[in-house]
């Protein structure tokens, strides 16, 4: 998988290189490419934004700078893929659609945004996700792109030591992950549940389903909403 991103702070995204997704990249598994916005302009000040029309807080970057470097970076196997708060959420499901792309080109907004006409201009000829990563607001799309990166890394094959810790991961089966224990046995006279040390299997994913659906109900009640009936039934009769 090819990901370029194209941003006016591109050391923000030295991280990519950094642990898993370093390992990841030199097994030649995910090449990165990451872009400097201001080496689109043409300035002496290298401006990439201007006042919003119709007035309002803030600055809104340039159609004119934004354009060009896309139309470099991009290509017709591109999955465009533009962090913003008014995007659609970034989720497990997500993640996994940008894991089967090619070429995923992310496109840094700061400010208030890129003029929509950017957007518009680029769906003429690839397709294009505004995502959210979620309902708070930050300064710029960066840390919102390492966030998607390493989610949709991470199901590659070959990126994570072991593949079957997809099928455990919080979301897989709609559900939050139930709590994780290890040695010491006790710990500040906290000890582990006994069901965990009892060897019985049977019991143990009972146990560990009952705390994934106690804790989902709690914390997320959203996501019990969403699940089909039989999503409880298949699983819970195979315990
Ligand atoms: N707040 C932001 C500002 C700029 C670019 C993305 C975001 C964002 C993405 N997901 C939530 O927020």
């Amino acid at each position: 998988m090819q990901i370029d991103v194209v941003t006016i702070f591109p050391e923000y995204l030295a991280p990519l290189r950094a642990a898993l997704l370093g390992k990841a990249i030199d097994k030649g598994l995910i090449s990165v490419g990451v872009h400097d916005l201001r080496d689109w302009t043409q300035d002496v000040h290298k401006a990439v934004d201007d006042s919003p029309y119709g007035g309002g807080p803030g600055m809104v970057m340039k159609a004119d700078i934004w354009g060009p470097a896309l139309d470099d970076v991009c290509t017709d196997e591109t999955r465009l893929i533009v962090p913003t708060p008014a995007g659609r959420p970034f989720t497990q499901e997500v993640a996994h659609e940008y894991a089967n792309e090619s070429h995923l080109v992310f496109a840094c907004g700061r400010y208030e945004g890129i003029d929509q006409r950017v957007v518009d201009d680029a769906a003429r000829r690839v397709r294009v996700d505004e995502v959210s990563i979620g309902d708070y607001v930050l300064v710029g799309g960066e840390v919102a792109v390492l966030a998607i990166v390493e989610a949709v890394a991470r199901l590659l094959p070959g990126v994570l030591g072991n593949p079957k810790s997809h099928a455990e991961d919080s979301f897989q089966d709609g559900l939050l992950e139930g709590p994780s224990y290890t040695r010491p046995e006790v710990w500040r006279e906290l000890a582990v549940p006994d069901v965990l040390r009892s060897g019985n299997h049977r019991l143990i994913n009972r146990w560990r389903r009952d705390q994934s659906l106690a804790r989902t109900f709690e914390r997320r009640p959203d996501l019990l909403e969403s699940l089909p009936a039989e999503a409880f039934d298949k699983h819970d009769r195979a315990l």
